[in-house]
């Protein structure tokens, strides 16, 4: 697989790169609360810049409904970028529109720009493959063809879209920094991991990874689950959980997991709960086999931080994805910043992955030295460590 330095190696003066960074920060409003993601695209972005390059970006935000939404707008990230960057970088009001030619076509050399989020085009998250082909030839054209393409964006490159996936079978294409580096801590905990190896689950992307956590029982020595995906749990195994996030669809899937692998799967004992969801909304805790009906479930409780704290404490390897609770509410973050803190103070070889995870250890005042590595990327961390194939990183080997 050809990588940045090859590219740098070829000369990039003057040339448009077409950079795919995963930018998708947490927003309070038009606030930015963690710039991590931001930060970890620098470097890259900086390197061909110096060379000469004309920088295009492009990356999404949150999960916007295939159409242009105000709230998913890149202009945060844009604007942020360009403050670290020290030179304004320019966002075009679309993806491959008039703007987007436009903003290009006045770049100049080692300046950058960036499109507006991919995922307001259908085409990008699009199951069709023609769909999303036709989307990566509308890119090419924003940027020319003989552009080079630098996949950085590796808390994607588990998704096969076509600002990920197909756009590197349509130009020339090298795997940045932050992918590489990236790919190279995760392989440590997929050869022979020290044991107790702990995996610690949590977050809201339920769907995503109930399925993860098949793939990875046989692997790990205890699966910790918090967050949001712990309310399917409890319902599988005939508890109430109000009004707490759950997947209906998974609860027959759980239970067979349940039933399998009982003895290493960890369920929270006790729930913060709440009357609504919002930071002032009343609370009590309880025990996790009685929410009661119009509560939902937005934390662990305090005996099951103990719990987990014991059990992350005596681990010799540690993988975390997800928060435990709704961290953002200062009334919900208290599992999260427990849990942090015991795999802070453990002599762990530790890995922290995902967007929010990332933002929790950051914004709740951990010490990010205390980790042994922090990943970009919840998804694709957790998806590479199951050993699947990820298609993002399949396309830049041709294995495809
Ligand atoms: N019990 C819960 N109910 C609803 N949302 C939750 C719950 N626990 C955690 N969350 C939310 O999960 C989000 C992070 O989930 P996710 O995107 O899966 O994590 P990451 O970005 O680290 O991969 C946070 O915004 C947090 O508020
Ligand atoms: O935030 C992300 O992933 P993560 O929450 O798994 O770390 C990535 O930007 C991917 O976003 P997606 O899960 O909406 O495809």
């Amino acid at each position: 697989m050809k990588n940045l330095d090859d590219l740098l190696g070829e000369g990039v003066q003057g040339r448009n790169v077409l950079v795919r960074a995963d930018l998708n920060v947490p927003l309070d409003g038009e606030t930015i609360t963690d710039d991590g993601r931001v930060r970890a695209a620098l470097p890259t972005v900086e390197k061909l810049t110096s060379a000469g390059a004309r920088v295009v970006l492009a990356a999404h935000l949150g999960r916007p409904e295939g159409a242009p939404d105000t709230r998913y707008s890149l202009a945060p990230v844009a604007r942020r970028f360009g403050e670290l960057l020290g030179s304004e970088v320019a966002l075009a009001d679309d993806v491959v529109g008039e703007s987007a030619h436009e903003v290009v076509g006045g770049l100049a050399d080692g300046r950058v720009a960036m499109l507006q989020n991919v995922r307001f085009d259908p085409r990008e998250t699009s199951k069709d493959d023609a769909e999303r082909g036709e989307l990566a030839d509308a890119l090419v054209e924003v940027v020319g063809d003989s552009a080079a393409f630098v996949s950085d964006g590796f808390g994607v490159v588990h998704r096969k879209q076509a600002s990920v996936y197909d756009l590197a079978t349509k130009l020339p294409c090298y795997a940045g920094g932050l992918v590489l580096d990236e790919v190279e801590v995760l392989r440590t905990l997929t050869g022979d991991p020290r044991r107790p190896y702990v995996v610690l689950l949590g977050g809201s992307k339920v769907s995503d990874k109930l399925e993860v956590i098949n793939a990875l029982l046989p692997k790990v020595d205890r699966l910790v689950i918090g967050g949001g995906m712990a309310y399917t749990f409890l319902a599988a195994l005939g508890h109430s959980v109000g009004d707490s996030l759950l997947q209906q669809d998974q609860i027959a899937a759980t239970k067979q997991l349940l039933d399998e692998h009982g003895d290493k799967l960890v369920l929270p004992v006790d729930v913060v709960v709440a009357d609504r969801f919002a930071d002032d909304a009343n609370t009590q805790v309880v025990p996790s086999d009685a929410i009661p009906e119009g509560w939902q479930g937005l934390d662990i409780g305090p005996r099951t931080v103990e719990r987990y704290a014991e059990i992350l404490g005596s681990a010799s390897t540690v993988f975390w994805n997800g928060p435990t609770g709704v961290f953002e509410f200062a009334n919900f973050a208290e599992g999260t910043r427990g849990v942090a803190r015991a795999i802070a103070d453990s002599e762990a070889f530790s890995v922290v992955g995902g967007g929010d995870s990332a933002a929790a250890v950051r914004t709740l005042g951990l010490d990010e030295q205390r980790f042994s590595h922090i990943s970009t990327g919840g998804g694709a961390s957790l998806e590479f460590l199951e050993g699947k194939n990820l298609p993002g990183v399949a396309v830049l080997e041709g294995e495809v």
